[in-house]
């Protein structure tokens, strides 16, 4: 049995870092065993625009621990009033890497998202002149669709007709959570990507309601049935270069999460890699580790991918703390309720 695994370094394309003394807690569980991570934009106001983006990286550069090599990847928050030339500047001069189409009222801090998607085509059409990729939490907000169909809802009503309507424009589906998610993926080319998160390799919706309600493990889009929970584990384990890590590690702290109307989001940036590790090891397909985490992500970016390794030492269950401090109080970290064998070298 391999017991060390040596890979290049991972990125996360799909992380949420947050702001002031949040962003200064969390930036370093990430930054620990991250190179970049693309960083989403839905502050409470949004980054929208390039001088927005440029400041909120200053910002999570300063919340790194000295002596950090990580990269923020940016992105702009895609509004109805999004200036394409503003966009596209920013893009040239390197300040963001992508950016996030949020359907209004889909998900945390997504008010000032899109509501009608006929109004930012002429953005779409200039996202796709430039090659800067869109990323795209997909789910459909109409009350009268059920929670558990809005991803297929939306590749059917939403994604597929923008996609038909914009030639070119490369599209990242982010945290894809059904087989029909899937298998919209993988049939669409080298334009559409997709992230998996960490959690929705381990949880069914089960998790989040049977026993009792467990909000650390309500995120958006929900947890589904079982049977999505493993074709997102074939996908991601399959090397197919269309599936990448993203972890959207979202956290919110404790008092937030237990509440009568509680924030959606996990937090998974601590124990990321060794779960992952037990995930692939599980499927028998640890020798696919690398290319979902340090490999098909750079590809779909067309960013070079990191010359550096981590190695991963298969020995004693590893512990991880169950919280992280921050100032504005505990953040519960994921539990992935199973053993991990996997820990992070130093
Ligand atoms: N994933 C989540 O459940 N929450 C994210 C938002 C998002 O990615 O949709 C957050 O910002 O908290
Ligand atoms: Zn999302
Ligand atoms: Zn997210």
């Amino acid at each position: 049995m391999t017991d060390t695994l040596t890979l290049r370094t991972p990125d996360d394309w799909h992380l949420h870092l947050r702001d002031g003394a949040m962003l200064r807690a969390v930036a370093p569980e990430t930054a620990r065993h991250f190179a970049r991570a693309i960083i989403m934009p839905n502050l409470v106001p949004p980054v929208v625009t390039g001088a927005d983006a440029a400041a909120y990286r200053e910002r999570i550069l300063s919340a790194l621990p000295e002596g950090s090599s990580f990269t923020p990847l940016m992105t702009l928050y895609l509004t109805e009033d999004t200036d394409p030339d503003d966009l596209a500047r920013a893009y040239a001069d390197g300040i963001i890497t992508a950016v996030k189409l949020y359907p209004a009222g889909a998900t945390t801090n997504s008010a000032s998202g899109v509501r009608n998607f006929d109004t930012v085509r002429p953005v779409l059409e200039r996202m796709a002149e430039i090659g800067c990729p869109l990323c795209v939490h997909g789910e459909v907000v109409d009350s009268d669709i059920d929670i558990f169909d809005r991803e297929a809802v939306f590749i059917d009503r939403v994604l597929d007709p923008i996609r038909r309507a914009t030639p070119g424009l490369r599209v990242v589906m982010e945290h894809i959570t059904t087989m029909q998610g899937v298998e919209y993926a993988s049939e669409g080319g080298p334009d559409l990507g997709a992230t998996i998160t960490t959690h929705h390799l381990v949880i069914n919706r089960n998790h989040i309601l049977a026993g009792g309600i467990k909000p650390h493990y309500y995120c958006l889009p929900v947890a589904k049935r079982e049977e999505h929970r493993l074709a997102l584990r074939r996908a991601a384990t399959s090397g197919d270069p269309t599936f990448f890590l993203g972890t959207d590690s979202a956290p919110h702290t404790d008092a937030n999460k237990l509440l009568p109307c509680g924030c959606a989001g996990c937090f998974t940036a601590t124990n990321t890699l060794s779960i992952l590790a037990q995930v692939f090891e599980e499927d028998g397909a640890l020798d696919r580790l690398e290319s979902f985490t340090s490999i098909n992500g750079p590809k779909f970016y067309r960013l070079p991918v990191n010359d550096s390794t981590v190695t991963l030492i298969r020995g004693a269950p590893v512990e991880y703390p169950d919280h992280i401090a921050t100032d504005d109080g505990p953040v519960t970290v994921f539990d992935p309720l199973m053993p991990l064998n996997w820990r992070v070298a130093d």
